[in-house]
């Protein structure tokens, strides 16, 4: 039987999380794991947690949440043996999906869990990024954006009202609205885009939003990073081109290009449009422009 440090995110999946997570625990508990709660009323204070009972002889970090929780437990264990378990408990859950774990059923969960346990975790890859001056390093497992949909992102995280997904809809007639093409740089191993631009996404996983096929082609375990950038859109042209991208039409648009690469600084051009937006990664707000992403190959192990 395993040592287990749990880490709850009771708003994640609206609110649904703290149910999940009470599940969670009792269904280890029943299975005969020692299970410690690192849960703590905030993400800062959570990561804390969970760091400092890293280095006490767990055996695994569990979180239990969404997106942001995985990329709670990356932040934690990434490059280090320590492997993480996910029990998907948020909204989208993208990275839990790309992983291919069951979502909806705790016990499907914890099973994951236990088959990475007494099997050995998988590797796969993790990215870290950072402003290039600095050491400071954030990991993300998922994918990068600082484009439209991280303007969308930010706007939405501001408001107070409506709740769920009409808050996304209000974002995007707002950042739509306003919308200029962006000025970007981006430098990868072997070429360099430099133009105006709707949106850059720097994915280690396929989907990102709560389902949009973003880069359908990225493996988290190739060694690579698809950067995927599109062009100067026209406002009614992202309204086009957005439904597609749940199934990764948008690759077809010639304005869309994808680069193979294991870095990638992007940088603001302001010669060549408005600045970009700060960056999210995994969903989180990661910080502004400008910024280099690494990718690390079989950095993070994980329990599937
Ligand atoms: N007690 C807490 N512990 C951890 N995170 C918390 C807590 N309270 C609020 N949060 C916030 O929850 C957000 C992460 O939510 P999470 O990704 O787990 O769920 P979700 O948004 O419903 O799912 P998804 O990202 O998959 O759509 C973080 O931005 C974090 O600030």
């Amino acid at each position: 039987m395993s040592h287990l440090g749990v880490v709850i995110n009771p708003t994640a999946g609206r609110g649904r999380g703290s149910d999940v997570g009470a599940q969670a625990l009792a269904v280890l508990r029943r299975r005969g794991h020692t299970v410690e709660d690192l849960s703590a009323p905030s993400l800062t204070e959570a990561t804390a947690r969970a760091r400092h009972a890293a280095v006490a002889g767990l055996d695994a970090i569990v979180v239990v949440g969404g997106d942001g929780m995985t990329h709670l437990g990356v932040n934690v264990v990434a490059d280090t043996d320590l492997p993480l378990g996910i029990v998907p408990g948020g909204t989208g859950n993208d990275i839990a999906r790309s992983l291919g774990l069951p979502h909806g059923d705790v016990a499907a969960a914890v099973a994951a869990i236990e088959h990475g346990l007494a099997h050995g975790p998988r590797r796969i890859d993790a990215v870290s990024a950072g402003p290039p001056e600095h050491s400071a390093r954030e990991w993300f497992v998922g994918v990068l954006s600082c484009g439209f949909d991280a303007a969308v992102n930010a706007r939405a995280n501001s408001m107070t009202w409506p709740g769920g997904s009409a808050r996304y809809v209000r974002a995007i007639a707002a950042e739509l609205g306003r919308f200029a093409p962006y000025g970007y740089r981006l430098t990868l191993d072997d070429a360099v885009w430099e133009s105006a631009g709707t949106l850059v996404a720097v994915a280690n996983s396929p989907v990102f939003g709560g389902g949009v096929r973003i880069a359908p082609d990225a493996l988290m375990d190739d060694g690579l990073l698809d950067v995927v950038v599109a062009g100067p859109f026209t406002k009614p042209g992202i309204v086009g081109i957005f439904p597609g991208m749940y199934r990764g039409r948008h690759l077809r648009h010639p304005a869309v290009q994808v680069f193979r690469s294991t870095t990638v600084l992007i940088e603001p051009i302001l010669a060549l449009g408005a600045h970009p937006p700060a960056a999210f990664a995994d969903g989180e707000r990661l910080g502004p422009l400008p910024l280099r992403a690494t990718l690390h190959p079989a950095a993070l192990s994980v329990l599937t």
